[in-house]
């Protein structure tokens, strides 16, 4: 039997990295999905033990570890399928000698971090027994819309699956899909922030979260809030192309905070204000043009505090820059999601602006070498499919 699993990326309206700080942040799941598929092998066919395979689509790798080298480093694993843990250190050593003889090429250098979330969360999960799994996303990864959390959530809904610790609820209304239960989800969710720890360091747990959960959420120190946006909110997205790395930028941000206790407890307070004046506006209803124009103009003043907080904070960047001073020239407001330096930034686009100024926008933004899309905000969290 293989199971297929696909999880959402995010983005961030408000209140990244102080929510690592314990501020309130808001985010939304968006149509642009990483899928895992899982297939259990029997033991290998020379007799041997077979092997645990993973087959990176995009980026034309695959890997695979011998089943006996996996038990050799991690001893008996697995079981823990019910009750996720976090990946000790010791299991990190052994997880990172499993990938000393992989071939990772120096370009890619950064999968290094998604394949040791693979290796735990797969050992963990279904402890040595031979698999292959396959990843494809249609997500640009290290961007800020959140791949780390895609991958590790879409995974754990897979090994679960497979695993039998979770089962599906019912239809999602698209004849492929199925969704689970809200345990089962919150089953899935644990493991992906186990996963998301491994590649982040010391995540919030909001982009896993959003991308189990779906919808639009406010966030704050693990409590979860569904927010129902009666108008739809729509944004431009322009990926700057811009490399950069989660972990390496939230620590930027720690450092910055213990340098600067005070300073930085009043910006982290300040954008906690802005996620929960922001959270209150996505819920108004806006029935008539004046109600959806005023709604709009609040979610794009906020919008703005934020990205000069997220300044104050270090982690803007000048590609950044440049996108939010083009966008202004159209009368646009932008801020960065995610975490920033570099990566992807959010335009609010309102209802009433003009198709032909989005498409000047976009051009000229693009004049830049970035990459324009749309999105469509707050869909479905994790679905599964059976075949
Ligand atoms: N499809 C994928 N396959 C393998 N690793 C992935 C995949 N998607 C994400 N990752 C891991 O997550 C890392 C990117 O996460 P991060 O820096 O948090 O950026 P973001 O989550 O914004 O895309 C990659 O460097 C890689 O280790
Ligand atoms: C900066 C942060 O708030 C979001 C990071 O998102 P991304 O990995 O850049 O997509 C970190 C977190 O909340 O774990
Ligand atoms: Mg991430």
């Amino acid at each position: 039997m293989e199971v297929r699993a696909r999880a959402p990326g995010k983005i961030i309206l408000a209140g990244e990295h102080a929510v690592v700080h314990g501020s309130a942040a808001v985010a939304a799941a968006i149509d642009l999905y990483t899928t895992s598929s899982l297939r259990l092998l029997p033991a290998g066919e020379d007799g041997g033990a077979g092997a645990v395979e993973l087959d990176l689509r995009d980026s034309g790798l695959t890997f695979s570890w011998p089943c006996s080298r996996v038990r050799a480093a991690l001893g008996e694993v697995g079981g823990k399928a019910g009750a996720p843990t976090p990946c000790s250190p010791d299991e990190l050593a052994a997880v990172a000698k499993l990938l000393e003889g992989q071939e990772i090429p120096e370009a890619k250098i950064w999968l290094s971090a998604g394949l040791s979330a693979f290796l735990f969360l797969y050992t963990s999960i279904l402890g040595c027994r031979p698999g292959k799994a396959v990843v494809t996303s249609d997500l640009p990864i290290g961007a800020g819309l959140g791949s780390s959390a895609a991958f590790c959530v879409s995974m754990s809904g897979a090994l679960l699956t497979a695993a039998g610790a979770v089962g599906v609820a019912g239809g999602s209304g698209d004849e492929e899909w199925e969704l689970f239960g809200k345990d089962d989800l919150e089953l899935v969710n644990q493991w992906a922030f186990q996963g998301e720890k491994i590649i982040h360091g010391k995540p919030s747990g909001i982009d896993n979260s959003v991308s189990t959960f779906g919808s639009m959420i406010k966030f704050k120190k693990g409590e979860l809030t569904n927010l129902k946006s009666r108008n739809p909110v729509k944004m431009l997205i322009t990926d700057t192309r811009v490399g950069r790395n989660t972990k390496a930028l939230l620590a930027g941000v720690s450092e910055r905070a213990s340098r600067h206790p005070d300073a930085m407890a009043s910006v982290f307070n300040a954008v906690n204000s802005i996620s929960e004046e922001l959270s209150s506006v996505v819920e108004l209803a806006a029935e008539d043009e004046i109600a959806i124009t005023t709604r709009e103009d609040k979610l794009a003043e906020l919008m703005e505090m934020n990205q000069g907080l997220l300044q104050c904070m270090g982690v803007s960047h000048s590609s950044i820059e440049t996108v939010l001073r083009t966008t202004l020239k159209y009368s646009l407001v932008s801020k960065l999601t995610g975490a920033g330096g570099g990566g992807c930034v959010l335009t609010l686009t309102p209802t009433l602006s003009a198709h032909t100024v989005l498409e000047k926008v976009a051009t000229e933004l693009e004049s830049h070498g970035f990459r324009c899309f749309k999105v469509e905000v707050g869909g479905r969290g994790l679905q599964v499919c059976r075949a």
